[in-house]
């Protein structure tokens, strides 16, 4: 038998040959695999012994021969391939070990170049790894130094290595190269911004398998984007708890993308991915007490997400309640040692928690399709605010009807949201009518609505809404505009005395 190994990652590899070597298989390595080996004693052909020609062109080309994927790629069985083998001299390889240029680890340096991107894609690597994967019934093929003891366990126990065995390795070999290619495509599509390709391929490391899904019958797992950006929820480090479970993460992603919003020490409470309770304050305490009062009901066992670090005085108070993660970019030592008592909260320490991330692209599963477009990265241009009724807004309101604005954007629609003094009064999300979202955020408030501002996140289709919102004390809307009814809704405000101001820009989250 031959190996053919040739790896960039050459953890375990001098076990490797060496366990192969003394089974009496022969060894053809590249450049820096043949002198590693050589340097360890290991008895090695250089693959330019094989193809007869030296590896060139910077190491561009070494392996890209027939000699190599001749012996690669015969079928055994067919006498017609083995005598064209003898005719042209080539000898069988059976079992290939080959790891690729480093092209993930080269884009997550901070400051690579496109040049040093392009020279770190593998060519000769993939075209053999898929060449024996392809001839899996003849030929071992091993892509992840992790699997050299199942392959060695197999030889010196059986004499060769099983079909099943092979058939697992081949196809972890295709999803690798896949996912190396869609990360090599992804990497040069975002150089010139280009945003929705012919062919859509998202290549994606599993992070961990999760107990579950949505529900207990399905089967999860959490999957990392190889350049997540930063300020991402996969980049949390959890700091307390138990393990996250899909709708953890699914909901925590929720707080998360509220809290972006904010500058401001801001605490979002989420409750099935829906904020709940928001609050603004001087410090993140205040903001906290806020966000907690608007809705002291939801927040049990729901999910808060603070952009300060946590202190002891606030973790004092969270801990009050009973809540499943708290989402900070620190905590204190102290604040530590109050919530760690807590055998069920998770801690997630998330440094970059304020960071943007624009022009994503935001992907949705439909039976036999993808829905994908760019993130919702806009709230509104104060610029392009249009005040269409006779009062105009004061500075108070319109400061609450931002911070409205900016949860409305993050609740489901139909959604509502009202506002007053820095923090959510009622949100009214994911009702099939408006008026429905209405009434239901001026029933879910705790605290009177007198002089408080609503955000929708779409146009009113009649002035039932300002009708219902006058009735509830809001004395300002914002309301992207834009309804063929929009004059009635206009004309109920001037009767009510509200103030009314068009953002122009609408929020759907379906
Ligand atoms: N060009 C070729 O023919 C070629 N053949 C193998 N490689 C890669 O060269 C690397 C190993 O190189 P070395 O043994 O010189 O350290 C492996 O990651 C392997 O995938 C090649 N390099 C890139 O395309």
């Amino acid at each position: 038998m031959r190996a053919l190994i040739s790896v960039s990652d050459k953890t375990g590899v001098v076990d490797f040959a060496k366990a192969l070597s003394d089974m009496g298989i022969e060894i053809i390595s590249t450049g820096g695999t043949h002198q590693r080996l050589a340097d360890n004693g290991i008895a090695v052909k250089g693959v330019s012994q094989v193809t007869g020609f030296p590896e060139c062109l910077d190491g561009r080309v070494k392996t890209l021969h027939p000699a190599v994927h001749g012996g690669i790629l015969a079928r055994r069985e067919k006498p017609e391939h083995m005598n064209q083998l003898a005719e042209l001299g080539i000898q069988t390889i059976d079992i290939v070990a080959i790891n690729l240029y480093p092209f993930k680890e080269t884009i997550l340096k901070p400051d690579v170049t496109l040049e040093e991107a392009i020279e770190n894609i593998d060519i000769g690597g993939p075209t053999m790894l898929r060449s024996a994967a392809k001839n899996h019934r003849d030929v071992a093929v091993i892509c992840d130094p992790s699997d050299y003891d199942k392959v060695l366990t197999e030889l010196s126990q059986q004499g060769s290595i099983s079909i099943d065995t092979k058939y697992r390795l081949a196809l972890k070999v295709f999803q690798h190269t896949a996912a190396y290619d869609a990360m090599i495509s992804d990497y040069l599509r975002k150089q010139i911004g280009a945003e929705l390709p012919d062919n859509l391929t998202l290549t994606y490391e599993k992070i961990q398998d999760l107990r579950y899904g949505e529900n207990p019958h399905q089967k999860a797992a959490y999957y990392r984007e190889i350049q997540a950006p930063a300020g991402s929820l996969v980049g949390a480090v959890q700091l307390h708890g138990k393990e996250l479970s899909f709708n953890n993460i699914n909901d925590t992603q929720g707080a998360l993308a509220t809290l972006k919003e904010f500058e401001e020490p801001t605490v979002v409470a989420v409750k099935h991915a829906n904020p709940c309770g928001v609050g603004t304050g001087f410090d993140i305490l205040a903001a906290y007490k806020k966000a907690y009062e608007c809705d002291p009901t939801s927040i049990f066992g729901g999910i808060v997400a603070a952009n300060r670090t946590i202190d002891e005085g606030t973790a004092r108070e969270m801990s009050k309640i009973f809540l499943e993660i708290i989402l900070a970019p620190d905590f204190t030592e102290e604040a530590l040692s109050v919530l760690t008592e807590k055998k069920n909260l998770r801690l997630l320490k998330l440094e970059d928690i304020g960071q943007k991330a624009e022009r994503q692209l935001d992907v949705k599963k439909v039976s036999g399709g993808l829905l994908v477009q760019n993130t919702d990265d806009v709230l509104f241009q104060e610029e392009e605010l249009r005040v269409v009724t006779d009062r105009i807004p004061t500075e108070r309101e319109l400061e609450d009807m931002k911070l409205a604005m900016k949860v409305v954007k993050h609740i489901k629609s139909n959604g509502i949201v009202i506002a007053k003094d820095g923090r959510t009064l009622g949100i009214g999300p994911g009702q099939v009518n408006r008026i429905w979202a209405v009434e239901n955020a001026v029933k879910q408030s705790n605290f009177p609505l007198q002089d408080s501002v609503l955000a929708s996140d779409a146009f009113f289709p009649f002035d039932d809404c300002v009708s219902a919102a006058g009735a509830a004390g809001v004395t300002a809307i914002i309301q992207p505009g834009g309804s063929v009814r929009d004059e009635e809704s206009i004309k109920k405000a001037n009767e009510l005395g509200i103030a009314m101001v068009f953002s122009g820009v609408r929020h759907f989250k379906h």
